[in-house]
């Protein structure tokens, strides 16, 4: 099985895949692709430097064209602009939309067969709009978000407690934006559920600060948004697909039915593999959560509409 990944988009976010993935040494061939080819000319030489200077023999290369993605296993899209501060992510729709028809038309035609993930924002209707543009089957094209939430709860979990680093385990589904769905009734400290060592309130807190984190970082940077937690976290998807792993991350997919929702993206845990997001798990909900799901569902739905009445029929 090839494992070389290409990257479209090779500014902050797009950097860091690369660069997680050639220090791993997993992926032998990496290939970044950007509108502007001297910053994926210079991105790749320095980090074929890093990857020189710990022994992997990941080899990071631009691209001169789209034909160079040929033979990708897995293609990342990160190409887009970011938010900056006062901006939702979904300011951004139509202008990240049309780099994704621009970037998906060319993904479809040189590496037709890759597994595709998704990153650029919002990174729901992106999703869906690489998966329309492209006529993917649907375990082709996966969002990153869900690691990236979950992380970030997991983290304020931490903050919280003061102790428990690296044994907590967070879970977030829905989509990617002010509506996602933090689950503390799915979160634990070794095991432990989270209710037995915070209180209500503090579960409050923990539960609000994540859906507003990317807001947060973006109001520090002032210049874009967050992209080390991002990089790295579409990273481990990465991973998983090339070691067709099977393991379980919370991602963006279409759903067919799954929790009632029918022809709409939306994050939720999929187990993944070389053939991408191979089954979607339905985690069972009580009625509040469910009642969150619905509406984290009608915020992407509402994105997806916009897009067919606006974007698509051009
Ligand atoms: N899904 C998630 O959880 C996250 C999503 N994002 C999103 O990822 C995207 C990228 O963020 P950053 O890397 O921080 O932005 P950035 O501005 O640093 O990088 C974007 C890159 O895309 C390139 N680009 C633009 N149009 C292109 C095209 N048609 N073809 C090829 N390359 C093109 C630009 O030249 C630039 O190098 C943004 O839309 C951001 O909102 C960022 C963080 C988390
Ligand atoms: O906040 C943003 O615009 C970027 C992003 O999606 C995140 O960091 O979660």
């Amino acid at each position: 099985m090839s494992n070389k990944v290409s990257i479209v988009g090779a500014g902050n976010v797009g950097s860091i895949v690369g660069y997680s993935l050639a220090m791993q040494g997993l992926a032998h061939e990496i290939v970044l692709v950007d509108r502007d080819p001297d910053r994926a000319k210079g991105k790749a030489l320095d980090m074929s430097h890093s990857a020189s200077a710990v022994r992997s023999h990941s080899i990071v290369s631009a691209a001169k064209s789209y034909k160079d993605i040929e033979g990708s296993k897995v293609v990342v899209i990160t190409a887009g602009f970011p938010r900056k501060p006062g901006m939702t992510r979904e300011d951004l729709l139509f202008k990240n939309a049309e780099i994704m028809r621009d970037v998906i038309t060319n993904v479809r035609e040189y590496a037709p067969d890759a597994i595709v993930v998704t990153v650029s924002n919002p990174l729901d209707a992106m999703t869906y709009t690489a998966l329309r543009v492209g006529k993917y089957p649907r375990n082709q094209v996966i969002g990153m978000a869900g690691i990236l939430d979950s992380a970030r709860m997991a983290y304020f979990i931490y903050e919280k407690l003061g102790y428990g680093a690296g044994q907590i385990r967070a879970s977030v589904i829905g989509g990617h934006g002010d509506f996602m769905v933090p689950l503390p009734r799915y979160s634990t400290v070794a095991g432990v559920p989270l209710s037995d060592l915070l209180t209500e309130k503090e579960i409050e807190e923990v539960v609000e600060r994540t859906k507003h984190a990317g807001a947060e970082i973006v109001g520090y940077l002032k210049t874009g948004s967050a992209y080390f937690a991002p990089g790295k976290s579409t990273a481990i998807m990465v991973e998983a697909i090339l070691r067709d792993s099977k393991q379980i991350h919370p991602c963006a997919v279409l759903l067919d039915g799954e929790y009632g929702v029918k022809n709409v993206v939306n994050g939720v845990p999929v187990m993944l593999g070389k053939d991408g997001a191979e089954k979607v798990i339905e985690v069972t909900l009580n009625p509040c959560e469910r009642e969150q799901f619905r509406k984290s569902t009608e915020a992407v739905e509402e994105m997806i509409n916009i897009l067919e009445d606006k974007f698509f029929k051009d």
